[in-house]
């Protein structure tokens, strides 16, 4: 991923991803995919503010839309989705890693990774959470969401939210050795397991996809959760000094 500074998942970035993803798939060639970061430190800052911020309201549902297609194409895709995290990686970011079917991260204290939406004021859609139960179980999933806790990696390992924690200098040699061990299996009948574990779970989207983006829109229009996004933005912007 590149799209600096920070990785983050705007509207047009997202468009990109899933383009880059359908050509991938399109070309019989191609059985996995690695996705990390070319920016420093950074795997993905999340989902794009600026675009949750001051918009109207046809913007909020096409960006919630294609929000839900990153999700959804990633988590159903045939082809095996490593992430090589080399960067910390909050909210969306941690999102679209638990898409994949294995997270290796790097082993630095700054890469926290997590769903931290309530740190925001907001509020991680059932999705989001359902991503998190399937990966980590109902109880620590419930403790991660309602304080937002974004886990070092050795908390993150401990918990399972990745599956291993390598030296930084290590991250994508480790990611192509699974990737080697998950391509000797039988490819259609990993695939077809995959979709059996992951189905259920996106039908559930795919049924309530157009109240979602209801719902998303509500709740992102409201005054309190625009000022809350608004001095989350500014907090970053003035960070600097
Ligand atoms: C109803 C539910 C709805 C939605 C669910 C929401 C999901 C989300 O993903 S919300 C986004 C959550 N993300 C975060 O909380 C991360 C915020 N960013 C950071 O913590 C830091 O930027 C960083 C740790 C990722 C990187 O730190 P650093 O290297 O020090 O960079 P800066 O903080 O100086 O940032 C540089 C530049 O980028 C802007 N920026 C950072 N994150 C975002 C973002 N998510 N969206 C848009 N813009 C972002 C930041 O403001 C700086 O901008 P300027 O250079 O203009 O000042």
């Amino acid at each position: 991923m590149r799209n600096p500074p920070v990785n983050s998942l705007s509207l047009e970035f997202l468009t990109e991803l899933l383009i880059s993803l359908e050509k991938l798939e399109n070309d019989k060639t191609f059985h996995g995919i690695i996705i990390t970061s070319d920016c420093p430190g950074i795997f993905s800052a999340g989902l794009d503010l600026t675009e949750m911020c001051g918009r109207d309201p046809e913007h909020y549902a096409e960006y919630w839309k294609a929000v839900q297609e990153m999700w959804l194409r990633f988590y159903l895709s045939n082809l095996v989705v490593i992430a090589a995290i080399n960067g910390v990686s909050p909210a969306g970011g941690c999102l679209l890693s638990l898409t994949c079917d294995y997270r290796v991260l790097a082993n630095n204290p700054k890469y926290a990774i997590g769903l931290n939406e309530t740190l925001l004021g907001i509020v991680a859609p059932f999705w989001f959470k359902d991503t998190l139960v399937n990966t980590i179980g109902h109880r620590s999933a419930e403790r991660a969401l309602q304080l937002g806790l974004l886990f070092p990696p050795a908390e993150a390992l401990r918990v399972g939210v990745v599956d291993q924690v390598v030296p930084e200098d290590q991250v994508q040699s480790t990611a192509r050795l699974v990737m080697a061990q998950w391509l000797d299996i039988p490819d259609h009948a990993r695939q077809l397991t995959k979709t059996l574990m992951r189905k259920p779970t996106a039908d559930r989207l795919l049924t309530e996809r157009d109240a979602d983006i209801q719902n998303f829109v509500r709740f992102i229009c409201k005054d309190s959760i625009q000022k809350s996004l608004h001095a989350y933005l500014e907090k970053l912007k003035q960070k600097k000094g």
